[in-house]
């Protein structure tokens, strides 16, 4: 069974040829739709997945399960999630751990069958009209001509674009092309939408529509992965996260959650400031502090301090600092997870 990521950019499943039933797969197949949602495998699990490339550690070692619902992906440029999303889509394979989809190996034909992925770049043939460009990929995925014109219409009017489509792709907004990805990620009707930074690139307008139409797929039961940097629509989608830093997940939960889980955090920062051994002295009597480290002199140097609960820990280090009127050059979370999370926690939305 032949999958190639083709220059479309779009995921090409060559299954066998098929009419209109998608899970009419040879049996037994353990993707099979169940009336007993409970008694299937996760839509999507990885188990202690990692990915080298070359000498490249990209995915350390990350267990996820998505079984429904919109989850956002977010982590700094290069913390992984592009990788993540390669593995969850079947384009690339683990070097180590496993990714299943319905417990099949996400790379096997038969769990691409149950995952539409919209990717981050456009590589359309510009000269093609969005429905022909649709119907193509319908083709490709290997339905038959009349089943694939069904089901292009079907998608089309699913993101809006039925009256639209005629037009050359060449002349789309970036809205306008990015429901085109959509329909073409949603023609196996996939219980599982993969989608790389969607809102990238589109106006204000284009957003709202965008994000209104996520929130009606996963009204109609479809999961909902999305990779981000745009922050604030994320949150008007979901509260639901996943924080990847350095190839690690670094947290997954609710908003509320991972608050909660930071409350426990032990946290190491590095604070580099004109008087670190007063500041130390300060910060000891702190009762959040667990420790501190000293290194530099009375010019200037750097104090590495342990703390719990790092919300009410930086409350009381910010005033701390104006009242003694010590100079702060610089503040740094040591451990990477929490540097993410609390970069994810404490910027981008603004929220705390
Ligand atoms: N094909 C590749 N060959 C070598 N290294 C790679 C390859 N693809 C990704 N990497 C490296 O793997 C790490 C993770 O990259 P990845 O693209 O998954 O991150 P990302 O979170 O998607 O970043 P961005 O937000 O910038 O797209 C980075 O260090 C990156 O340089």
């Amino acid at each position: 069974m032949k999958t190639e990521f083709r220059d479309t950019g779009v995921l090409v499943n060559t299954p066998p040829p098929r009419n209109g039933n998608p899970t009419s797969s040879p049996s037994p197949d353990p993707v099979a739709k169940s009336p007993v949602a409970d008694a299937l495998p996760p839509l999507l699990l990885f188990e202690h997945a990692s990915k080298w490339y070359g000498p490249v550690l990209a995915l350390n070692q990350v267990t996820l399960e998505l079984t429904s619902g919109i989850t956002g992906l977010v982590g700094a440029n290069g913390a992984g999630k592009s990788t993540l999303i390669r593995l969850a889509t079947g384009q690339t394979q683990p070097t180590i751990g496993r990714v299943t989809v319905r417990g099949v190996d996400a790379w096997d034909w038969r769990a691409r069958e149950l995952v539409g992925y919209c990717p981050d770049h456009d590589a359309f043939y510009e000269d093609m009209s969005g429905r022909t460009f649709v119907y193509s990929m319908a083709r490709l995925c290997g339905f038959d001509r009349a089943e694939s014109r069904r089901r292009t219409e079907g998608v089309l009017d699913r993101v809006g674009m039925t009256d639209r489509a005629d037009r050359k792709l060449r002349g789309y907004s970036k809205g306008m092309r990015q429901r085109i990805k959509l329909a073409q990620a949603l023609l196996p009707d996939p219980e599982l939408l993969v989608l790389d930074e969607p809102l990238s690139g589109v106006d204000p307008v284009g957003r709202q529509d965008l994000l209104e139409l996520f929130r009606s797929l996963a009204g109609q039961g479809k999961c909902l992965l999305i990779s981000s940097h745009e922050l604030e629509e994320l949150e008007k989608l979901t509260n639901h996260v996943a924080i990847m830093a350095r190839g690690r997940i670094a947290a997954v939960g609710t908003l509320q959650q991972i608050r909660d889980l930071m409350e426990d955090f032990p946290l190491s920062v590095r604070v580099d400031s004109d008087r670190p051994r007063d500041l130390a002295r300060r910060l000891l009597e702190v009762p959040d502090v667990i420790g501190c480290d000293i290194s530099g002199d009375d010019a200037g140097g750097s104090v590495v301090v342990r703390a719990r609960h790092p919300k009410r820990f930086f409350q009381t280090f910010g005033r701390l600092v104006v009242d003694e009127m010590i100079e702060v050059r610089g503040l740094e979370p040591l451990d990477d997870s929490a540097h993410a999370i609390l970069g994810y926690l404490l910027g981008g939305s603004g929220k705390t």
